[in-house]
């Protein structure tokens, strides 16, 4: 796997990047605004209080007069009281918001992965897209759920209680807002330098959990080698260099709150001196200015929140951009506008016509110009140095990548003129490595072909030699795959075989499909498949000599091109370059002294 693509530098992380959350969170856009509604009614409730002060001071207070406090607090309760509902009102809103919002982002990025191609997947380590399916996606509930609301209503408490302290006293109230001024202009410097500094600690998250998952998919090769030290050495760097990234960031964070800590205390001093002023020069009542402190104490919190919420909204943002490079990534292998099913037959006839290939990025095609046509039921075995382009030329077919000249046909059609539904149903593939899915037997078999019934799967079982899912402990039922019962490489291949052969494809690719298979079992399927290859249309790469005597005719790959094509024995009587490869590898030196089937 490559590097993670580095982010453009562009306006990447700006707030703006929150605009892209719309999409998700318009479906809620009542309960969301209930949440906004419940927040700033519960905030401007607790204006009541201070604003109910100055009458209480001056009247009641300054008059004696015990009865005319009882409305005065029954009111101040009642707004209690309200607060109180609307707080609970809000939680719920915002929750129910913020957690929908979340699934559907999930939902949304795991369903881009999936039909991203596999082109994309090879660009991108899988810690960077797991960080962003986890981790980011947390970020952004945790914003939408907190920050978003409270950042906006915050604000507006701002703007009232602001307006307030200057209707009260218009000389200390403008003070006041002056003092704010600076909050303004260093929020929005510090928001391009803690937003870059977001970026960091994400990525270099989303590379850290790459390398945990490198190691404990690698144990076994790392601990034969001996190399934990090495691994964990690279692994603590990265680790240092995280916390390096982190620290700096709360270097930054601890800077605007120092700002935002100092401001309430010199303007509470300021308010103190200048209005014990005015309230001696009579221009301000002692009630009015007892009102004004308190109304001052209920805009500490929205000054001082407004640090971390900026600093959540920036998270969010990098978040945001984060899971846009996935959600807009391009969709370069998907159905061409307007396809729909074309008759293919089973077995169907491939061809390549003057196919060629050039991976993204490269310079030059790793295939040039194949011509190869199977006819139906023929099998075909696909012969080559290592790097010579086997694996690639298959993966074309059932479109894993796209040709970047000519083009692949069944029965005709051209693949990329099928819906992907109908090609990867009838192009079956089962690939070296033979991945299993955490799952049961029975799941992981009939993955591409769901409605099998329970004779197909006993048939494809016989057919690949699996035999032994009978005698695991809940036999077809049984649990594999990485969270369930582990299995041999050869029993791995075994069922990647089986979920292949199932419901006879019309097409069938095998990437040497046989190698972890000890000799006796080799020879077993090898009979069985024999069943099956004479039922369908086959291309196989062989690297041994008993995959090769499976095929009618053999196809020689050299640098990319065909140069040969013909019964094995034809070819080893007459392609010096074919009698070569075998005799350099001793894998398919066997078949020399063989025959094709
Ligand atoms: N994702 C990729 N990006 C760029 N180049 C690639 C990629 N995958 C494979 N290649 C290159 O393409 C060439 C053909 O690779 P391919 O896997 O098709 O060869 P192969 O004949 O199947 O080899 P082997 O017998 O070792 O499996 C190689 O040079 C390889 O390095």
């Amino acid at each position: 796997m490559t590097e993670t693509p580095a982010p453009a530098e562009t306006d990447r992380g700006r707030l703006t990047a929150l605009t892209r959350l719309w999409p998700f969170a318009r479906p809620y856009r009542r309960l969301i605004a209930l949440t906004f509604t419940a927040a700033l009614l519960a905030s401007l409730a607790q204006l009541a209080v201070p604003l109910l002060v100055p009458p209480i001071v001056e009247g009641p207070i300054a008059d004696g007069d015990r009865g005319a406090l009882l409305p005065l607090l029954g009111l101040a309760l009642l707004f209690g009281l309200a607060e109180a509902a609307l707080f609970f009102l809000r939680r719920w809103a915002m929750n129910v918001s913020s957690l929908q919002i979340e699934r559907d982002l999930r939902d949304a990025l795991y369903q881009r992965l999936q039909r991203l191609p596999v082109a994309f997947h090879e660009g991108w380590s899988s810690g960077q897209l797991l960080s962003r399916a986890t981790s980011d996606v947390a970020t952004i509930r945790r914003f939408v759920g907190f920050g978003a609301v409270f950042l906006l209503v915050n604000l507006i408490t701002c703007i009232v209680v602001g307006a307030l302290l200057v209707a009260i006293h218009w000389p200390l109230g403008l003070a006041v807002l002056a003092t704010s001024a600076p909050l303004v202009v260093f929020g929005a410097r510090w928001e391009k330098r803690y937003n870059t500094e977001s970026r960091l600690v994400q990525d270099e998250q989303g590379e850290l959990a790459t390398d945990v998952e490198e190691a404990v998919q690698g144990i076994r090769v790392v601990r034969s080698l001996g190399r934990s030290g090495l691994v964990f050495g690279r692994y603590d760097r990265k680790a240092v260099r995280l916390r390096e990234l982190q620290l700096g960031k709360v270097r930054t964070l601890a800077l605007i709150w120092c700002l935002f800590e100092f401001h309430p205390q010199v303007t509470l001093a300021m308010i103190l001196v200048g209005g014990a002023l005015a309230v001696n020069s009579g221009a301000l009542t002692a009630g009015a200015l007892i009102g004004f402190i308190a109304l001052f104490t209920v805009l500490l919190w929205p000054i001082l929140s407004l640090g971390f919420l900026l600093a959540q909204a920036q998270e969010a943002a990098s978040a945001c951009d984060r899971i846009g490079e996935l959600l807009d990534a391009e969709l370069t292998v998907t159905d061409r506008p307007g396809v729909h099913p074309q008759p293919v037959g089973t077995p169907a006839r491939l061809r390549f016509e003057d196919v060629s290939f050039r991976f993204p990025g490269t310079g030059d095609p790793v295939l040039r110009g194949i011509d190869l046509e199977i006819a139906p039921g023929e099998t075909v075995a696909l012969v080559g140095a290592t790097g010579s382009g086997k694996t690639t030329a298959t993966a074309l077919v059932a479109r894993l990548y796209d040709v970047t000249g000519g083009r692949v046909t069944l029965d005709g059609h051209d693949v990329r003129d099928l819906p992907l539904d109908q090609l990867r149903r009838v192009v079956a593939t089962a690939f070296e490595e033979a991945t299993l899915f955490s799952m049961s037997v029975r799941e992981n078999v009939t993955l591409g072909r769901p409605g099998a019934g329970d004779a197909e799967v006993e048939e494809a079982l016989r057919v690949a030699q699996a035999g032994f899912v009978h005698d695991l402990p809940w036999g077809l039922d049984t649990r594999i795959g990485e969270q369930g019962l582990s299995l041999s490489g050869g029993q791995r291949q075994r069922l990647a075989l089986a979920r292949a052969v199932l419901g006879r494809p019309s097409v069938l690719v095998l990437d040497d499909p046989l190698s972890a298979l000890d000799v006796h079992t080799e020879a077993l399927v090898e009979r069985a498949l024999r069943e099956v290859l004479a039922e369908t249309t086959a291309l196989v790469v062989a690297h041994r000599a008993s995959t090769v005597l499976l095929a009618d005719r053999v196809a020689l790959l050299q640098d990319g091109r065909i140069t040969a094509v013909g019964p094995h024995g034809e070819l080893l009587a007459t392609v010096p370059a074919y009698r070569e490869l075998l005799s350099s590898a001793p894998e398919l030196a066997g078949a020399g002294e063989g025959g094709a089937r």
